[in-house]
């Protein structure tokens, strides 16, 4: 790996006598990881059906573990179940160093693809609100993949940049993540494409985004809300310099001290220009005291006066307002039919009670996508299937991890397996995979078509 000599310039000069510990670490090898899915299975449950051998904890997650090189995690059943998602190590810091709360509503402000909004999520517990958002439309897609994939019913994703989604809510989250654009430094030890967009963008491109994207992350934010600014980069002036900036110019906020665990050190003062001593209240990431990329964390908490002015969504329909979906889910599964719902272009979101009105923003997913009334029918979706545990189902049908059965199910084949007639839900080792459709000893597959197993 060839880096950049006036990265290796600015770095030494920082580091100094560390600096060739620093250097040192580019002939480790990379760290991998999986976060496990709380929202479907606890530590007991998880450590009775792990299938990796030698899962090592990481020790500021306690959800997440590094797994050894030839385990292939993304190939397993127990991804398609949303057991778990892989994410480098050090990037499972932001996610558990945020303050989470039963209710809370969060806003993850550059998520995609979802390694924060999943880990987010699933504190949440399914209450609350989790808005996950990314400039990216095509990105978002792959966002609100991973965030069906782990069951997160309470969750709206669009696309925006941070400018449109202030107008819209004013004073509206306790919590906010701010996974920041950044230049990328944490990221060369595994890609080499990291390098040349360094050396293309530059670090005050970012600087000028990461400076938009904070005012705007403050106006979104309650009175005693907090957001969670991070990145995977080293440079002090998208760090602790960014956070001193924004702090200057708002002296309602504070930053919230955080305390590094298992090598993470504290934020460096010095490297600003005021050299406030609160910005050791900072966490820093780096290759060379730790198993992980590189990060940088801080939490501020805004405790000047905000408005929520946020419009709320009218609901008028609840799933018992439609008669085919009701006919549905009655027959099919234990669900509330009082739950509220929106209808779009015949397709069915749940919604819950409280939710924001999206209207005028680029929605890519306005509540849990339930499925589409079709002809007099209704189709369940795959993210119905995956987002509660199998005793939400009526009829279920459960697979041992060793069935040929799961693997033909999830490459899209019909199997021929006795169940009750209509429609089921099948799984592996108690956790729901998706639909199928049961007549005369053969099930027809219903797992949706972009989710198959290659
Ligand atoms: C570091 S990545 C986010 C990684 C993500 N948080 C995760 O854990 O999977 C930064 C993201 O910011 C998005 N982004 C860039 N500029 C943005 C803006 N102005 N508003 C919102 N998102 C932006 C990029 O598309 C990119 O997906």
């Amino acid at each position: 790996m060839e880096l950049p000599v006036k990265f290796k310039e600015k770095i030494q000069g920082l580091l100094q006598d560390e600096f060739e510990a620093y250097l040192d670490s580019y002939s480790f090898p990379e760290y991998q990881g999986i976060r496990i899915n709380t929202l479907k299975l606890g530590k007991e449950a998880w450590d009775n059906i792990c299938p990796f051998e030698g899962l090592e904890a990481v020790s500021w997650c306690k959800e997440g573990y590094y797994y050894q090189e030839g385990d292939r995690p993304g190939k397993h059943p127990y991804y398609h179940a949303g057991l778990y998602y892989m994410q480098e190590p050090s990037a499972m810091a932001p996610g558990a160093y945020i303050p989470i709360e039963e209710g809370d509503k969060v806003l993850d402000l550059c998520a995609a693809p979802g390694g924060k909004s999943t880990q987010v999520g699933a504190r949440l517990g399914q209450t609350g609100l989790l808005v996950s958002n990314d400039i990216s439309a095509t990105r978002a897609m792959a966002l609100m993949k991973n965030i069906e994939n782990f069951g997160i019913r309470n969750s709206m994703i669009t696309a925006e940049t941070s400018e449109r989604l202030a107008t819209k809510f004013k004073g509206y989250f306790n919590k906010i993540l701010i996974d920041a654009p950044c230049s990328g430094e944490g990221m060369f030890r595994k890609n080499e494409n990291a390098v040349k967009s360094w050396e293309t963008h530059g670090i005050e491109h970012c600087c000028t985004l990461q400076r938009i994207i904070l005012e705007d992350a403050y106006t979104m934010l309650k009175t005693d809300g907090m957001m969670l600014y991070s990145t995977c980069t080293f440079s002090p002036e998208e760090n602790e310099g960014m956070i001193e900036a924004f702090l200057e110019k708002h002296p309602d906020c504070q930053i919230i001290p955080l305390t590094g665990v298992g090598g993470i050190k504290q934020g460096r003062p010095e490297w600003s220009d005021s050299k406030k001593d609160t910005l050791s209240g900072a966490l820093r990431l780096w290759p060379h005291h730790l198993k992980g990329e590189g990060h940088f964390v801080c939490l501020i908490q805004k405790l000047g006066e905000a408005f929520d002015e946020t419009k709320r969504l009218s609901i008028k329909k609840r799933i018992k307002d439609i008669p085919i979906l009701k006919e549905f889910i009655e027959t099919n599964t234990h669900l509330d039919i009082n739950t509220p719902i929106i209808e779009l272009k015949n397709k069915i979101y749940l919604q819950t009670e409280d939710a924001p009105d999206l209207e005028g923003l680029r929605v890519i997913r306005s509540g849990m996508y339930l499925g589409e009334v079709k002809n007099k029918r209704f189709d369940p979706s795959q993210v119905l299937a995956l987002a509660y545990p199998k005793e939400m189902f009526k009829n279920y049908i459960d697979l041992q991890i060793e069935d040929a059965n799961v693997i033909k199910y999830l490459k899209g084949e019909t199997l021929l397996i006795e169940a009750p007639k209509g429609f089921n839900v099948i799984g592996v080792m108690g956790h729901p995979l998706g639909w199928v459709k049961s007549q005369n000893g053969t099930l027809k597959n219903l797992y949706a078509t972009n989710w198959r197993m290659m």
